[in-house]
Parts: C-alpha cells; structure tokens; sequence
C-alpha cells in the first residue's frame, strides 16, 4: 500500500500530489517534464517535499508536520535510476554482491541464484559494466537493487533509450520478475506499452498533478493506440 500526498516546488515547476494505491505493480504513466522522477526521488528520500506525507505498508517515510523524513539508505528502498549507476570498476558479481551486502535483515526478497537465474545474469558474472549491452546493463542494475531485499522496488524507465530487441529482452525479465517475486513495484513510464504489459494500476500524471489512477484493464482501453 502505497500512500502519497506531497507538495514541492522547484525552478517554476510545481509537484502536487496524491497516491493511494494497493497495487502491487503501480505505474505512473505520463509526458516528459511532467514530473514522474521528480516524485521518485521524492518517494527514495532525494528530495524533501515542502509538504505532505508518504508511507509505504503503513511504515511513515516523510511527514513533514511530523518532522519525519527517513534517509534514503534508511527507506529501504531498490532504486533503479535512469542512468544505472552501477559501479564501473567492479565486475557484475561484485555490483551485484554490493546490493546483496547492503540488504536489509528483515526481508527476504529473492536469492542470489534466483535473482541470477530471473535474470539471466549468470554468463555475465565476470563481466565490466562496460562491456555489457544496454539490456544486459539494466538487467544488472534491477539485480543488484533486488539484492538489497528491498520492502519496493523503483524503477525508473527502464526501457527506454534501448532498441526494439533490448527494450523486448528486458521487458521479458521485468514480466517474469513480476510474475515470480512479491516486491511491490512502482514502475515510471511514458510508454504506454510497458505500462500495460507491467502495470496492475496507473497513475497518469501532467504538469506535477495526478489527474487519475486507473486500473490496468481501463488503461489499456484507454491508450492502447498509443504507439510505444
Ligand atoms: N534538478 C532539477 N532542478 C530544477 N528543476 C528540475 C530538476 N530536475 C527536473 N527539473 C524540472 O522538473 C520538471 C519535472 O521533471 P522530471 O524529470 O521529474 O519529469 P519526468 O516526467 O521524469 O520527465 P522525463 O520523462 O523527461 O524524465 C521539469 O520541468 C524539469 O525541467
């Protein structure tokens, strides 16, 4: 359960706004600029919002009248940025152990043989970021934050900018991740076809407001002429 009701301004660009899901694969769905990495960074404790509040299974991240504002690392939270930010001098075992080292004790997400084998991680063990494919790179990133054992896991766009065969590939692992582990995800997307392969509600968001949350099936009818 996923509970958001934040405020935050920034360089003329407002973010207003309100979640309340129990999906346990929400997405939100909307334009560039329209402020969807805004608000993930809001939800992994990178930027405080001016207002509101955000909890997560009833555990209270943020709450600004209560003067409550959980450090990221605190959050417990697997964040999958747009840029990756896997280590460049470690090998993909070693990205990998990292997450696994900085996992939470209360938690069991997924194995390290599971994850490696839901993601078909294990020809790559010995590899540098470097040398690996767009789609072998995410495929590592979104490893390496499950290892965390986080309580959600985060991920933003994480198709895009791949060619059609590595956005397919990864979407492949992201479906299956979705079908075999319980990690509640929020998914950010302005792709309406990952949405609605990935998704089981979707926020739409403009200009920083949530205008609806809609579950997946009413998504689809919606924008499944739009192309990806
Ligand atoms: N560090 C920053 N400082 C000031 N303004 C920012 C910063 N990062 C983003 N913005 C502005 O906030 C607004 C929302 O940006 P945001 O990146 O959240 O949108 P987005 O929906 O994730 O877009 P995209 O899909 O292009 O990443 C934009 O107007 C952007 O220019």
């Amino acid at each position: 359960m996923i509970d958001i009701d934040i405020a935050l301004a920034r360089d003329g660009f407002a973010l207003e706004t309100a979640i309340a899901s129990r999906a346990r694969a929400l997405a939100l769905f909307g334009p560039s600029g329209s402020g969807k990495t805004t608000l993930l960074h809001a939800l992994a404790g990178l930027i405080a919002p001016a207002r509101g509040r955000i909890a997560l299974d009833g555990h209270v991240l943020f709450d600004r009248a209560a003067g409550i504002d959980l450090p990221p690392a605190a959050r417990g939270l697997g964040v999958v940025f747009q840029d990756l930010r896997l280590f460049p001098h470690l090998s993909v075992r070693d990205n990998l152990l990292y997450g696994a080292r900085h996992a939470r004790a209360r938690s069991r997400v997924a194995e390290f043989d599971a994850v490696i084998a839901l993601l078909g991680l294990g020809a790559l063990l010995a590899r540098r970021p470097e040398s690996l494919s767009g789609g072998e790179a995410r495929r590592v990133a979104i490893g390496r934050a499950l290892l965390a054992q986080p309580v959600a896991l985060l991920l933003d766009e994480p198709l895009s900018g791949l060619h059609r065969e590595a956005r397919a590939e990864v979407l492949h692992y992201l479906a299956g991740l979705k079908r075999e582990l319980r990690v509640p995800t929020l998914l950010v997307s302005h792709q309406a076809d990952e949405v609605t392969a990935l998704a089981e509600e979707v926020a739409l968001i403009e200009d920083g407001r949530i205008l609806a949350t809609l579950p997946a099936a009413a998504f689809r009818a919606r924008f499944a002429a739009v192309p990806g």
